[in-house]
């Protein structure tokens, strides 16, 4: 997957070879056409380093957000989009590692391009890192868009995990955001509420299966 110089991606999934537990699946074989950059997985992210529990590049959802992604996905194709997933299912060990990289205000490595109005502080109170999220329960996926023709990622005002203002839905010329980011915001946003998502208001790339089969499970099983 296409990362920043000087960081670097993860192992290669193993895709449906590794065992999951029941009722997750490997996007790669549920949703076959959705691009995959699990930033996680890689060096290239918040945080600066590779995730705990990211041992592969790999997206896993449960049964459930998968089918409801593929469906999103044919609604995207008919209007010449395909998805491109940068999170899925987030072990709780990896939001540990949020936590603990957190707690240390000295390792602001990737600030300036990812949180820099922000105070690292301030990310877990003003919404955009959770210490229980969604993901954990494997029903979240962070997504964008990709132009079918074209092959480049469609922009939306900010990169993913840009965290701040800019980011928050609705956000517009006073946030520096155009207005065709906004239109792409909503092409996404209307597919994937038709098909059961929720919009996280903060993340305009984070969506929750409303009707999600693990509403209180935090899974730690490692992505592989
Ligand atoms: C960290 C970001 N990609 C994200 O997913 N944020 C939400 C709030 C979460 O951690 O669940
Ligand atoms: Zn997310």
């Amino acid at each position: 997957p296409p990362v920043e110089a000087g960081h670097t991606t993860a192992p290669t999934a193993s895709v449906s070879g590794a065992p999951l537990p029941d009722g997750f699946v490997h996007l790669a074989d549920a949703v076959p056409d959705a691009i995959q950059e699990i930033r996680y997985a890689s060096t290239y992210n918040f945080v600066g380093e590779r995730i705990d529990g990211y041992e592969a590049s790999a997206a896993i959802l449960t049964a459930e957000a998968a089918a409801a992604l593929r469906e999103a996905g044919d609604i995207l194709r008919t209007q010449g989009y395909v998805l491109k997933v940068f999170d899925a299912y987030r072990p709780q060990r990896a939001v540990d590692h949020f936590v603990r990289w957190a707690a240390d205000p000295g390792d602001e490595r990737m600030k300036q391009a990812f949180y820099p109005d922000v105070d690292t502080s301030r990310l877990f109170a003003d919404g955009y890192i959770a210490e229980h999220s969604g993901h954990s329960r494997g029903s979240t996926v962070d997504v964008t868009l990709v132009g079918a023709a074209t092959g480049r990622e469609v922009w939306m005002g900010t990169p993913f995990d840009f965290f701040g203002l800019p980011s928050h839905h609705g956000a517009g010329d006073a946030e520096g955001v155009s207005a065709d980011a906004a239109a792409n915001r909503l092409i996404l946003r209307d597919a994937m509420t038709a098909v059961g998502f929720v919009p996280l208001p903060e993340e305009w790339w984070h969506y929750r299966l409303a009707d999600e089969p693990h509403p209180e499970t935090y899974f730690d099983f490692p992505v592989r």
